[in-house]
């Protein structure tokens, strides 16, 4: 009697265990809603209640534990593993980082501004590829998010390449002029909120920060997804559009990036 119920309590655990690790996961995996709202609601909700850390936390110490100090790489590997294999993020993530990887190594910025920092993940790839001398702006509103991305920026060794800004996009963009002695931005990256995008881009614009050539890339625009602001880039004369096909960050659900190149 005594036995059988350890056996089922056992056996309930395994069954438990396996639907969360692997079952859930591969039901997923190519459905963009419902991967959403196990990684990124379900499963963290979860993990924080029974670790008492967050996952921006979680992530930073696997960046301390695993991460070679001064690899910039490693740091980006690390993160990756990480999130692949235990714990799903919203970082651009290795498929999508190999596509930003090359523009930026295109492009060439001096002057690069990133918009949503989260743990610092694609500040930290961006920030590898840029040429010396050259700055990269990121921007993030939430404080615990900025503190986590410091440290990881740091222990990747590029916190020389990077200004962190904590405040919302909105009220900083229009000071970036003055307080930063920006002229304008040779390349934007886009990976704040999504509803954020367009007016953030018109706002760009306005504050003279685009020049012939700027080129704005924008993650997520199918999975979230941005429709108003892919209507905005595509259809506008002012702009030279191309969609780059991947997949949402981790997963098999398709997703990708928008360059688009501003023609003044
Ligand atoms: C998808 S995550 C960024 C991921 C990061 N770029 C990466 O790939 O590693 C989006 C981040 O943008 C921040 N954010 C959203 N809207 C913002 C805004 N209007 N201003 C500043 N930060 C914002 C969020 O707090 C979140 O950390
Ligand atoms: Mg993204």
């Amino acid at each position: 009697m005594l036995l059988g119920l350890l056996y089922g309590c056992v056996g309930g655990g395994v069954a438990l265990y396996s639907l969360y690790r692997w079952i859930i996961p591969a039901l997923v995996q190519y459905h963009g809603g419902a991967s959403l709202i196990w990684h990124d609601e379900i499963v963290p909700w979860v993990l924080d209640t029974l670790t008492g850390s967050t996952r921006p936390e979680r992530i930073l110490a696997a960046v301390q534990r695993k991460a070679t100090k001064g690899d910039a790489r490693s740091v980006v590997n690390t993160i990756d593993q990480y999130c692949r294999y235990q714990e799903w993020a919203m970082n651009v993530g290795d498929e999508k980082g190999a596509i930003l990887d090359s523009i930026v190594c295109e492009v060439k910025p001096s002057v690069m501004l990133e918009l949503g920092t989260y743990c610092g993940y694609s500040t930290v790839r961006i920030a590898s590829m840029l040429p010396p001398n050259a700055r990269l702006l990121t921007l993030e509103f939430n404080p615990a998010y900025a503190a986590v991305a410091r440290q990881v920026i740091a222990w990747a060794g590029v916190e020389d390449k990077v200004v962190l800004i904590e405040g919302p996009s909105g009220d900083w963009i229009p000071k970036m002029k003055e307080e930063f002695g920006v002229t304008s931005f040779d390349l934007v990256f886009l990976d704040h909120w999504k509803d954020r995008y367009l007016p953030d881009t018109k706002l760009m614009e306005e504050c003279g920060l685009l020049r012939t050539g700027s080129i704005l890339l924008a993650d997520n625009v199918i999975c979230p997804g941005t429709p108003e602001y892919l209507e905005y880039v595509r259809g506008s004369p002012r702009y030279e559009s191309k969609y780059f096909r991947s997949h949402l960050e981790y997963t098999r659900v398709e997703d990708g990036l928008e360059k688009s190149v501003f023609l003044g």
